[in-house]
């Protein structure tokens, strides 16, 4: 996909970071928010539909409780977050009403997404609004959000929605141009780049860490958003919000700010659900030719090609295969408990019934249950 095959989007989701919104933590930026607000309801106005992610519940709960530094536990964020959410809720109300379009507040938790019913319900939900022509206002629930059930950072989640709906484009505006070849905030030497493919390895050396006190993951999380939405096709630009007509430019195939070039073909849509789980229970290391088979012959895995396992999981739990080198190869849903596939670890499957007693599957995670990374 080049940026000219941008011109062809059908749907696109737009995130806008903390720091961008409340111009450095000073409040919401309402001029700036009121120009991409106009962006968004031009491209509504083509019939193209648009999802808004937009954090910066905390940095406005913190300006509006006056307070000067991030709040450091968890209560006290989550008290800001609700605060600001409210702030957040009401500027993009009345602006998208200017332009005739109603907007609709939708807060996710991880856990929304990690149970195969609650996504398709949520997928369900979006699909209804951008029907009936609304625009999706969606942040992670901070109130409710505990570290086991959190995203983390509104660029995955940012992600998880272009998958959850397959939007052809993720569009995440921050305070810097794009990604550079170093952070420039530190490195004055820094070049921006302007087009990459996702799976690039430079790109893990490239990505620091946020460094405003207000966003959450800098470039990393940004990278790492770029590659899970292109699991399900979908192409990632990173851009400066403050530049003119940014979102609308980025839309026409412009080039600015850092294309983000996807690798692979769409997956199918339970393999695009399975991909975007970010928590695994557990890890089996693989033998090379099971690493082989998996990789190349796209088979189901047996417990012969297993050398190892790691941690504690049960039957249906989504776990990790990674190489002797510790990359990740797979994930997929297991068909035994980690106490089981102990006992079979290196094992044909004709053995099963009589090593556990029982035998419900051959494979220990069947090809259809599983992603290849
Ligand atoms: N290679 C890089 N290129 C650009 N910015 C980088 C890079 N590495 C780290 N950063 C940092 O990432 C920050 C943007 O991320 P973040 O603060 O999380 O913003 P947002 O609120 O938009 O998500 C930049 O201000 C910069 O300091
Ligand atoms: N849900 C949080 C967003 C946290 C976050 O990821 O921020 P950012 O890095 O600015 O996108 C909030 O609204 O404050």
């Amino acid at each position: 996909m080049s940026r000219s095959d941008f011109a062809k989007t059908k749907r696109v989701v737009v995130k806008i970071g903390s720091s961008l919104l409340t111009a450095g933590g000073r409040g919401l930026n309402k001029e700036a928010i009121a120009a991409w607000v106009a962006q968004m309801a031009s491209l509504r106005a083509r019939g193209i539909e648009v999802i808004l992610v937009s954090s910066g519940a905390v940095a406005e709960g913190m300006a509006r409780l006056g307070l000067k530094v991030r709040p450091k536990t968890l209560h006290e964020l989550q008290a800001a977050a609700s605060v600001g959410q409210m702030g957040l809720v009401r500027v993009f109300e009345n602006n998208f009403q200017q332009h005739g379009l109603h907007a609709a507040q939708v807060l996710l938790t991880h856990d929304d997404l990690s149970d195969r019913r609650r996504y398709l319900n949520a997928r369900s939900t979006l699909l209804a609004l951008l029907k009936f022509g609304v625009v999706p206002v969606i942040n992670e629930n901070d109130a409710v959000a505990t570290e086991e059930i959190r995203f983390g950072d509104n660029d995955t989640l940012g992600a998880l929605v272009a998958n959850l709906i397959e939007a052809e484009l993720l569009v995440i505006l921050t305070d810097q141009q794009g990604l550079f070849t170093a952070d420039p905030s530190i490195d004055p030497a820094a070049r921006l780049v302007s087009e990459i493919n996702v799976n690039d390895a430079s790109l893990d050396i490239m990505a620091g860490d946020s460094r405003s006190g207000l966003g959450r993951g800098g470039m990393y999380t940004k990278v790492r958003a770029a590659r899970l939405a292109s699991r399900s096709g979908a192409a990632t630009v990173i851009a400066a919000g403050v530049a003119e007509n940014v979102i609308a430019e980025i839309v026409a195939g412009k080039p600015i700010g850092t294309y983000m070039v996807p690798s692979i073909g769409p997956l199918l849509a339970r393999k695009r659900w399975l991909a975007g789980q970010l928590q695994v229970k557990g890890r089996l290391e693989l033998d090379d030719g099971a690493v082989k088979v998996l990789r190349d012959a796209g088979k189901s895995l047996l417990a012969v090609g297993v050398k190892n396992v790691i941690g504690g999981f049960q039957r249906g739990e989504l776990v990790s295969c990674v190489s002797a080198q510790g990359m990740e190869v797979a994930r997929g849903l297991i068909n035994y408990s980690a106490e089981d596939v102990r006992k079979v670890v290196g094992r044909p499957s004709s053995e099963f019934e009589c090593i556990l007693g029982y035998a419900d599957d051959e494979e220990l995670i069947h090809r259809d249950n599983m992603v290849v990374m």
